[in-house]
């Protein structure tokens, strides 16, 4: 290929992904080690979106941590583009990974203007002058379809939809090529939910980015994702494209997501995992 860039067979890939937390014993109680995340192995290739659904607690915030290199792993690698990421180099990773997380008002400085808040990565990351920074803020609203006179508010002034384009044009603005979307709808109106994902759709055509959309909700990832990944207590239970996985399901687990009627206690209908206690005995 011309310029020697060749593309990558997996724009993100996780290899026997796991996170163990040591719980305190209790007066009665033994320490106990949760498997949060055990032996997660996926890969998305460049341009498509793989959408991660379970229920709350199953362990997919602290696989996004991981991902972004928030959080170290207690074994196993995320690669992006086929090779292994550089938690000392926290500066490439975000110029590679982005996250959109649910609630953007958390993250949006309340006492900065929008513009301030969009510009601040490329401030940090020292990338061009200000007359620079300040077009590609402009652009980057445009493409996410945020008017011109908000850049001049501040968070407390936009509303719930407005907030989380801000979240994506302060994710674009360092241009990564790999988005992670950790329930970027949930906290909106149902009308809203609709716009933001026909703009992470609209985005991914237009930018040929790569998505790992996070949801409890396997309805929200429906439209949106090439393929699914079901994560239950931990573990990755099925996966597939996601015709085969919303049409022929095989998980029982997957089957009760789809017609919601998840419970989720164990012992009311829901399988035991063989052999994959998310609970262990701390050594
Ligand atoms: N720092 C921590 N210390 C101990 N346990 C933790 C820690 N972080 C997460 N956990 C536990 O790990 C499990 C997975 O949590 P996680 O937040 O990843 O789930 P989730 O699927 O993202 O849930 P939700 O959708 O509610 O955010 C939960 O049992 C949680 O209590």
């Amino acid at each position: 290929m011309a310029g020697g860039s060749v593309m990558p067979d997996f724009a993100l890939e996780l290899c026997g992904l796991s996170r163990y937390f040591q719980l305190k014993k209790g007066l009665f109680k033994p320490a106990t080690v949760l498997k949060a995340v055990n032996n997660v192995s996926l890969r998305i290739p460049p341009g498509q979106t793989l959408g991660l659904v379970g229920e709350s607690g199953c362990g997919k915030s602290t696989l996004a941590k991981m991902i972004l290199g928030l959080l170290p792993p207690s074994e196993g690698d995320v690669l992006i583009n086929d090779k292994a990421i550089d938690l000392s180099d926290r500066l490439a990773l975000a110029r590679q990974i982005q996250p959109i997380f649910q609630d953007p008002y958390s993250s949006l400085n309340p006492r900065k203007t929008i513009e301030q808040i969009i510009r601040l990565p490329l401030q940090l990351h020292g990338v061009g002058d200000a007359a620079s920074q300040r077009r590609a803020v402009k652009d980057i609203s445009d493409l996410v379809g945020l008017p011109e006179r908000l850049l001049r508010q501040y968070p407390g002034q936009l509303s719930g939809g407005q907030r989380q384009r801000v979240a994506i044009a302060r994710a674009l603005i360092l241009k990564p090529a790999i988005l992670v979307c950790d329930e970027p709808t949930s906290a909106l109106d149902v009308s809203v939910q609709a716009q933001i994902l026909n703009l992470l759709l609209d985005l991914k055509q237009e930018l040929g980015l790569t998505y790992l959309f996070i949801s409890h909700n396997l309805g929200v990832v429906e439209h949106l994702v090439d393929k699914v990944a079901v994560m239950y207590r931990g573990q990755i239970v099925e996966q597939g494209d996601r015709d085969a996985i919303f049409h022929h399901a095989q998980h029982p687990y997957t089957q009760a997501l789809l017609s919601s009627v998840l419970t989720p206690e164990p012992g009311l209908g829901l399988p035991e995992l063989p052999d994959s206690s998310q609970w262990a005995q701390a050594s």
